[in-house]
C-alpha cells in the first residue's frame, strides 16, 4: 500500500543568498496509513519547518512531497477537507468565546462533525461559554486540538499538542490520541516529551541541525545503541571488559551492549576484590540516551547550494 505521506529528499532555507538559513537538508520519510509518526528533536531542528512543508503551509526549495499522492501546496483544495492542523501556537481570537471560536472554524469544514462532540473529546464542555482568552494555558491548547478534530480529518497533523497541559490532561490526550489511531487516523506529532513519543508513536524520527539522525521503531532505535553502568572510581585496576567503551575518570562510565554479562563480571569482581562500588547504577539504553546521544552530535556545516531558480516541488507520481 503507497504511504499516505512520502517525503524524498526536501530542503528548506529560509531567505535567500549567502546569508540564508538552511532550516531543512533533505528530508526523506514516508508515513503509512494508519500510523502515529513522532518528530523528536532539539530545538531549532527543524521539526516545525518539516511538519509545514508536509501541511502544505509552505513550499519545499527542492525534493518531492506526496500527501495522499498529492502536491501540499498545489493540491490543497483537494487535501484540505481530509486533514486537521494543530499549529504550535494556535492564535485563536481572544475575545470569542470556546463555543464561537469552534463554530467560526466549523464552517470552513467539508464534513464537520459538531461542536458538542469535540467539546465532550478535549473535555471542555464546561467551558463553552468562556472567552478564549481567559482560558488558561493548557485548556487553550486543548481548544487547538478541538478546532483540528472538528474536520474528522484523516490525517492529523500535530505540533507539539500536549506542551503546556498538566499531567492528568497530557493522559486524557493521549487516551483521545490513542482512540483516534484506533479508529484508523494517521497522526504526524513533535514533541519534546519522549514519554509522548514512546506511549503514541510507531515510528520515531529525531532530527537534529536540518536532518533525520535516527528513525524506526522505539525499539529499532534503541537496538544500536549502549546500555550505560557507571560507579565512582574505587581506586584500583578496572577488570578488562571486552567488547565495551570504559570511560575511567572519577565517576567510571562503562558503555556496553551486553549489559547482564558485563554487570555480573563487575559485581564479581568487586566481590572478590571486597569492593563496594558506590553511586552504583545500571541504564538500558533508552530514547532519552539515544536522543542525548544525537544532540551531542557536531551540526553538519556542509549545506547543499540553494536552488538559484524556484525549484517548487512536484507531487511523487
Ligand atoms: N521564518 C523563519 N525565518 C528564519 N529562520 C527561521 C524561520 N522559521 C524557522 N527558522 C529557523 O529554522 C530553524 C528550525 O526551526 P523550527 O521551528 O523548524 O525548529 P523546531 O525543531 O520546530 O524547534 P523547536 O523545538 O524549538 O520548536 C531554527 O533555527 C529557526 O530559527
Amino acid at each position: 500500500m503507497s504511504p499516505i505521506i512520502s517525503a524524498r529528499g526536501v530542503h528548506r532555507w529560509y531567505g535567500h543568498g549567502p546569508d540564508a538559513f538552511h532550516a531543512v537538508r533533505g528530508i526523506d520519510l514516508d508515513v503509512q496509513a494508519g500510523e502515529v509518526f513522532a518528530l523528536l528533536g532539539t530545538n531549532g531542528a527543524g521539526k516545525t519547518s518539516t511538519l509545514d512543508l508536509l501541511e502544505g503551509l509552505s513550499t519545499a526549495d527542492d525534493g518531492t512531497i506526496a500527501v495522499f499522492g498529492l502536491h501540499p501546496v498545489r493540491d490543497r483544495r483537494a487535501i484540505r477537507p481530509d486533514i486537521g492542523i494543530m499549529l504550535q501556537s494556535g492564535g485563536l481570537p481572544a475575545e470569542l468565546t470556546v463555543a464561537e471560536t469552534l463554530q467560526m472554524w466549523r464552517g470552513t469544514c467539508t464534513h464537520p462533525t459538531t461542536i458538542d462532540d469535540v467539546l465532550t473529546k478535549v473535555h471542555l464542555t464546561d467551558r463553552a461559554d468562556v472567552r478564549v482568552g481567559s482560558l488558561s494555558g493548557g485548556e487553550q491548547r486543548r481548544v487547538d486540538l478541538a478546532c483540528a478534530l472538528l474536520g474528522q480529518p484523516k490525517l492529523l497533523f500535530l505540533d507539539e499538542p500536549t506542551t503546556g497541559l498538566d499531567p492528568e490532561n497530557r493522559r486524557a490526550t493521549w487516551q483521545l490520541l490513542a482512540d483516534l489511531k484506533a479508529s484508523g487516523v494517521t497522526m504526524v506529532l513533535t514533541t519534546h516529551y519522549l514519554d509522548e513519543a514512546e506511549e503514541l508513536a510507531d515510528r520515531i524520527a529525531i532530527m537534529h541541525g536540518g536532518r533525520i539522525r535516527r528513525e524506526g521503531t522505539l525499539r529499532d532505535i534503541v537496538a544500536d545503541h549502549p546500555a550505560t553502568i557507571s560507579f565512582d572510581h574505587p581506586g584500583l585496576t578496572l577488570p578488562q571488559l571486552s567488547a565495551v567503551q570504559i570511560n575511567a575518570g572519577a565517576r567510571v562510565e562503562i558503555k556496553t551492549h551486553h549489559l547482564q554479562a558485563h554487570l555480573l563480571e563487575l559485581l564479581s569482581w568487586a566481590r572478590d576484590n571486597h569492593l563496594i562500588l558506590d553511586g552504583l547504577t545500571a541504564r538500558a539504553a533508552s530514547l532519552e540516551s539515544v536522543f542525548l546521544d544525537v544532540a551531542d552530535e557536531p551540526g553538519d556545516d556542509a549545506t547543499t547550494a540553494q536552488p538559484t531558480v524556484d525549484n517548487t516541488i512536484g507531487a511523487l507520481s
